[in-house]
C-alpha cells in the first residue's frame, strides 16, 4: 500500500459517553491528490483528522501516514503530516516569525533548513513577520495556521474547514496556495461545507455520514451519478394544455410561454425534450438546461442514508 498518502482501515471511535462517531470507515487517500471529506455537521470528520494529529485515540483499527502507522511508527508518522485545525491556536505574543522557528524547532527542522520567511511569503503574510500575532486579522491568522503546518515540509497536508467564515479573496488566496502546493507534489486533504469549492478543487471525494463512508470516488465521477436533469423551454405563445410524455418525469409551466422539463439522463435526451415540445405545434424560441452538481449528489447520497 505505498502508493497511499493514507490508509484507514476499519477505523472506528466511540466517545466516553457512547458516541459512535466513526463505524469502521475504510479510506485511501491517493498521493498526489487533493481529495475532499466531506459530511454533514457531526459526520465524523474532524474525528478522522484528529485521529491522524494524534490528538483522539481510536477504539479500533488503523491508519497509515505515509505508509508509518499511527501506532507503530507515530514520530514519523506525525512528520509526514501538517494538520491546520478548526481552532486557531499559537501563542498571541510570539510575531508570526517566531511562531513558525519554534514550531520549526518542535519538529526538528536545522536552522540551516528553515524556510521560515519563504513560508510568510508563500501566504503572504511577509511584511507581517515581526508583528505581534495577536494584532493580525482573523483570515492572517489562519494564514499562519497554514504556514505553521508547513514548516517541517510533510508530503501532506490536512486542513480542517479552512476556509469557514473567512471572505471570498481569501478563500480564494488560500486554494491557490493550496493548489501551487499540490502542484508541488503534496497530497492534500481538506474538508469543507463549501461543495461547490470542493467540486472545483478536488480531484477525488469522500462523503461521510453518521460515521459512516458512503462514498469515494473521483468528483467527475461522483458528479455525474446524478442523473436528474431540468431544460427549460420559452415557447412563441401561451401554453394553454402542457404537452405530456411519460418518458419525462416532470413537466411544469414555469411562465406563461415557457415550460421546465424535468428528465434522467439514463431515461431521455436534451433532443428528445425538444422534439416533443416541437411535436405540440410550439416553436421554440429559447432553452436553457440546468445540469445537476455536487449538492444534488451529495443531498441524495446523505439523504438515502440517513
Ligand atoms: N470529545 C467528544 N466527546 C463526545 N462526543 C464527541 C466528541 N467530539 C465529537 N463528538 C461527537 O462525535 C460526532 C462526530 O463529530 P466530528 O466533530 O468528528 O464531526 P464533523 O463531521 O467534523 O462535524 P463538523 O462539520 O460539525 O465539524 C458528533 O456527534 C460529535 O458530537
Amino acid at each position: 500500500m505505498t502508493d497511499a498518502a493514507i490508509q484507514i482501515t476499519d477505523l472506528c471511535k466511540t466517545y466516553a459517553g457512547g458516541k459512535v462517531a466513526l463505524d469502521h470507515v475504510n479510506l485511501t487517500v491517493p498521493r498526489g491528490q487533493i481529495m475532499g471529506l466531506l459530511g454533514p455537521n457531526g459526520a465524523g470528520k474532524s474525528t478522522i483528522i484528529n485521529i491522524l494529529a494524534g490528538l483522539v485515540n481510536k477504539t479500533s483499527g488503523s491508519a497509515r501516514i505515509w505508509g508509518f502507522d499511527i501506532d507503530a511508527n507515530p514520530r514519523n508518522a506525525r512528520n509526514s503530516i501538517g494538520i491546520v485545525n478548526q481552532e486557531i491556536l499559537f501563542d498571541p505574543f510570539f510575531t508570526p516569525l517566531e511562531t513558525l522557528e519554534i514550531q520549526a524547532g518542535y519538529y526538528g527542522v536545522p536552522k540551516a533548513e528553515r524556510r521560515s520567511i519563504e513560508l510568510l511569503r508563500a501566504v503572504h503574510l511577509e511584511d507581517k513577520a515581526h508583528a505581534y500575532s495577536r494584532t493580525l486579522s482573523g483570515g492572517m491568522k489562519r494564514r499562519l495556521m497554514v504556514a505553521k503546518a508547513m514548516v517541517h515540509s510533510p508530503p501532506i497536508l490536512v486542513l480542517d474547514e479552512p476556509t469557514a467564515g473567512v471572505d471570498i479573496e481569501l478563500r480564494q488566496q488560500l486554494w491557490s496556495y493550496v493548489r501551487r502546493l499540490n502542484e508541488g507534489g503534496v497530497t492534500i486533504v481538506l474538508t469543507t461545507h463549501y461543495l461547490e469549492e470542493a467540486e472545483e478543487l478536488c480531484d477525488r471525494i469522500a462523503i461521510i455520514n453518521h460515521g459512516k463512508l458512503i462514498t469515494d470516488k473521483p468528483t467527475r465521477e461522483l458528479v455525474n451519478m446524478a442523473q436528474e436533469k431540468v431544460v427549460e423551454v420559452t415557447v412563441d405563445r401561451d401554453l394553454a394544455t402542457l404537452p405530456a410524455h411519460p418518458q419525462f418525469e416532470k413537466i411544469e409551466k414555469s411562465g406563461e410561454r415557457s415550460l421546465k422539463i424535468t428528465y434522467l439522463k439514463n431515461r431521455a435526451t436534451a433532443g428528445e425534450v425538444l422534439n416533443l415540445v416541437q411535436s405540440e405545434g410550439f416553436a421554440i424560441v429559447d432553452v436553457s438546461t440546468h445540469d445537476p452538481d455536487l449538492e444534488d449528489v451529495f443531498l441524495t447520497l446523505t439523504r438515502a442514508a440517513a
